[in-house]
Order: structure tokens, then C-alpha cells, then sequence
């Protein structure tokens, strides 16, 4: 399979090169150069497969040229092996419609695991030659930067720094990246927003400088290879209510789009999808761009669900590339639009095309709290604040009886024991295998929103070796 980037100005990269380079070189993403489809009848062979013969199933096309069958199935045992549920993601119901997808089974608690999980092991086999040092760099809103950081602690050839955006995570989110002392590992809070993490991450990429001193790559979803084992569990979920041969309509808690984008790119297969409903906190850009074009990022303001409180979307880019005809040159100049404005419209034939598959909601404080306590009422199920948003869109959605709505259950509620202690009176305990977390050293760097400091700063520890 070939990748080519949104911004067309990128050289062509297989996978293992897309994987390694992370973020394409003219600021753009790497997609694949075509959907792989599958047709009704592979999509019900999936029924009965377990979790890792169903991603070799999906994944393999994507990873043709770089890994075989056998090699991809070898890593994603090692990857899946280390979820702590036999199903890996395993679907719980609610009431007659609505399901919640548990994607937090995995080490870190959230749905990050299921593709870091996967990325870490590619990149060990990617890099076992030897001859490569990685430094990866990601930002973080809370739940990327320990699932990143535990996938790849400890390995060989790799070093990571991972930023997160000073007192705007959680004590739980906080303390599973910084106890972590492993000497690969260094996280940085930075004064600032998880936007601000997240443009330095990007501005690193672009900056000569850098670039000739580091081999860098990604850990965020901008990593194409996050979102494909992502694509994964919309099969996996689906087929286990009836799919093909009946459409699943799925809510998704959204932030940086990778997990709804990872349910596009399941439909663009041939999974039959009735609906994919962007759920996003009163951080809303996303469901303003889709509702109304008006895709304008005002400033972060924090929430109970904070590794949502997120303005820029970096996956956008992805779906605007698609609805765009796949025309580089046009994402690039819309890109630079919003760059020097942070604002700009979504075009009427774009969000047309967008309107088939995909609603928005818009869901605030107090209806995610609400929705917090239906679940344990009604669902016995005492669930996270990010996938409660998921959860309250879904419930809003108006669609046909007989179509089950899947909500994406995007994190443990033990990560979030405040948010969830206030709405339901239940304050969830950590599970065993990360019970002393709170007895744990912490080492972190704290530096300012600026540019240069963080840059220098990564140079100086990867020039100490
Ligand atoms: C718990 C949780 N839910 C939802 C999201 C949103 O996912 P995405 O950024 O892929 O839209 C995130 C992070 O982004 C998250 O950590
Ligand atoms: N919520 C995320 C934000 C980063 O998203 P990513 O999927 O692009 O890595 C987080 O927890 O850090």
C-alpha cells in the first residue's frame, strides 16, 4: 500500500516509512493512497474471530508491502496479549439500543492502548536492523502520553518526550506518565493548552534545525498507523450485532477526530455504518464545522473531560482531504487559511458530503453529568466523563428502532474519580495492577509555552545521549 500526503507536496512512503516519518514533510498527513475494500461476504467471515484474527483481517491491506500476514499477526498478539479482558474490546449493553464499546482494557486504561499497543510493537520490528535512533515527539491532553510512553518505555533505539499541558490533566492521567523512570522517557508540562502542546509538536517536524539533528516520529493519531488498528474495533463491534447485513450507527467522545476518522475510514471498506455521531464537550469546533461550517477555534476551556479539550483537530484535515477530492493542493491552501486565522469556512459541497454519515453534538457539563448517572441507573454501569459525552449524543440521535447504537467507551472511570465521584456519588477505585500509583516517584520538566525552551531542551537531553 502506498501513502501519500494530504497536502500533495510529500513523497510517496510505504507503510513502514509512513509509520517511521510520522507527520508527512510539507506539514501534511499520510493516508492510504486508496481505500481497501471488503466485501459483504469477508466482513461476515469476521463473525466468530477473535480479536487478533479479525485486525489481521482488517489491517492487512493497509500494511501490504511492509509485513506479511503472519508477521502482522505475531505483533498484534504481542500487542493484544496485554489487555486484560479475553474479548480485548468487548461490547456491554445498556437498554434495547444503545451498547458501550469498552476500549479500556488495555495498560493505561483508555482506548490509546489499542493502537499504541500495536505502534509499539512496529515499531520494534521496523527498527531491529539497528542503523535508526527514533525520538518521538507527541503532546498529550492526558490519555495519549501514558498509553505512548508505557508502549514504548524501556525499548531500545527509541527515546520519547511527550508534552502535556500544565495542571490540565488529571492526578491519575499525570502520575501514569511521570512515575514512569525509565530512562527513554521524558515528559515535559508545558504552561498552555493541549493545542499549544500540539503545535510545538508540529513546529518541531517543520524546523530544519531539528529535523537534521533527530530522526523524529509521532505518537499522536497524525501517525497513520494509530488510526488503522483503530478501524479495527468498528468491525469487531459491528459484526457482533449483526453487521453486515445490519447497519450499526456509533458515538464517539471527540477531540483530535482519529476515533471517529478510524469509523469513516471503516465505512469508506464497506462496513455498513448508519451513522457516526462527532460527540464533543464545549470545546464544540468540531460540531460547529459540521453543523454550520464554521470551523473557528476559539480558546480551551477545561472541562471534566479534559483529554477533549482540544480546539485544533488534527484529523480533519484527513476528512477535508476526502470531501476535497482528494486534492492537495486545495488542503494546503485551506490549511494556511486557518493557520493564519484560526478560523475558516467549511464550504456548503463539503459539509454536504460529510452530512451522509456523519451528526454532531454538542454536549456540556451538566447533560455529561446527567448522563453519568442514567448509565449507573438504568445500565448499571458506572462509566468515564468522555465516553458519558458519547453516551448523551447517542441518546440525542434520531434514527431508526431497529439500528443499534454503539457508543465508544473511551477510558476507564477510575483515570477520572473526581468527575465521576461528583455526578454519581461513586468514586471509582483504581484497578490492582495500578494501585500504588499514588506511592510512586514523579520526575517531569516544567517549562513555558515557548517554542524555543522545549526545542533546546529536547536537543540538550538527546545531545547528553
Ligand atoms: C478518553 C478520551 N476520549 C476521547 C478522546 C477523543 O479522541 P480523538 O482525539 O481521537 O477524537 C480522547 C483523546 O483525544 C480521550 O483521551
Ligand atoms: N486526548 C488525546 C489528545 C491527543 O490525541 P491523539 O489521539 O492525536 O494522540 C490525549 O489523551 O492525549
Amino acid at each position: 500500500m502506498d501513502y501519500i500526503s494530504t497536502r500533495g507536496a510529500a513523497p510517496t512512503l510505504d507503510f513502514r516509512s509512513a509509520t517511521l516519518a510520522g507527520l508527512a514533510n510539507d506539514g501534511g498527513l499520510y493516508v492510504p493512497a486508496r481505500w481497501p475494500h471488503m466485501s459483504l461476504d469477508e466482513i461476515r467471515a469476521l463473525a466468530g474471530l477473535d480479536y487478533v484474527e479479525t485486525a489481521v483481517r482488517v489491517m492487512t491491506p493497509f500494511v501490504a508491502g511492509a509485513l506479511c500476514e503472519d508477521e502482522l499477526r505475531e505483533l498484534c498478539r504481542a500487542a493484544y496479549g496485554r489487555f486484560s479482558h479475553d474479548a480485548v474490546t468487548p461490547l456491554v449493553q445498556l437498554d434495547h439500543r444503545h451498547w458501550l464499546l469498552e476500549l479500556f482494557h488495555g495498560p493505561t486504561l483508555a482506548f490509546k492502548d489499542v493502537a499504541l499497543q500495536l505502534l509499539g510493537q512496529l515499531f520494534e520490528k521496523f527498527l531491529s536492523g539497528g542503523g535508526t535512533d527514533l525520538t518521538i515527539v507527541g503532546a498529550t491532553s492526558g490519555d495519549t502520553g501514558s498509553a505512548a510512553i508505557e508502549a514504548v518505555a524501556g525499548r531500545e533505539h527509541i527515546r520519547i518526550f511527550m508534552l502535556h499541558p500544565e495542571g490540565r490533566v488529571s492526578d491519575v492521567q499525570r502520575r501514569q506518565m511521570t512515575t514512569v523512570l525509565a530512562p527513554n522517557v521524558h515528559n515535559i508540562a508545558i504552561d498552555g493548552s493541549f493545542d499549544d502542546a500540539q503545535a510545538m509538536v508540529k513546529r518541531l517536524f517543520g524546523d530544519a534545525e531539528a529535523r537534521n539533528a533527530l530522526t523524529l516520529s509521532a505518537v499522536n493519531s497524525i501517525n497513520w498507523a494509530r488510526l488503522m488498528a483503530q478501524v479495527v474495533y468498528y468491525f469487531y463491534a459491528a459484526v457482533r450485532l449483526g453487521g453486515p447485513d445490519r447497519p450499526v450507527a456509533f458515538s464517539v467522545p471527540t477531540g483530535n477526530f482519529g476515533d471517529v476518522f478510524a469509523g469513516y475510514v471503516a465505512a469508506q471498506m464497506g462496513l455498513p455504518v448508519a451513522r457516526l455521531v462527532v460527540a464533543t464537550n464545549v470545546n464544540d469546533i468540531l460540531h460547529r464545522a459540521l453543523a454550520s461550517g464554521d470551523y473557528s477555534a476559539g480558546s480551551v476551556t477545561a472541562t471534566a473531560t479534559p483529554s477533549m479539550d482540544i480546539q485544533v483537530s488534527s484529523n480533519f484535515e484527513r476528512l477535508l482531504f476526502d470531501l476535497a477530492g482528494r486534492d492537495g493542493g486545495a488542503i494546503t491552501a485551506m490549511m494556511r487559511e486557518f493557520d493564519t486565522n484560526r478560523a475558516m469556512t467549511i464550504p456548503a459541497d463539503m459539509r454536504a458530503g460529510a452530512a451522509g454519515l456523519f451528526t454532531s453534538a454538542r454536549i456540556d457539563g451538566d447533560t455529561m453529568a446527567m448522563t453519568l448517572r442514567w448509565a449507573k441507573e438504568n445500565g448499571g454501569q458506572v462509566i468515564d466523563p468522555h465516553s458519558a459525552v458519547g453516551l448523551a449524543a447517542a441518546r440525542e440521535l434520531e434514527i431508526e428502532d431497529d439500528v443499534p447504537i454503539v457508543t465508544l467507551a473511551t477510558a476507564h472511570p477510575a483515570k477520572f474519580p473526581d468527575a465521576v465521584e461528583r455526578a454519581t456519588g461513586v468514586r471509582p477505585p483504581l484497578p490492582a495492577r495500578l494501585g500504588n500509583l499514588f506511592d510512586r516517584e514523579e520526575r517531569y520538566e516544567r517549562l513555558t509555552g515557548d517554542y524555543d525552551a522545549v526545542k533546546a531542551h529536547i536537543l540538550a537531553e538527546v545531545a547528553r545521549g
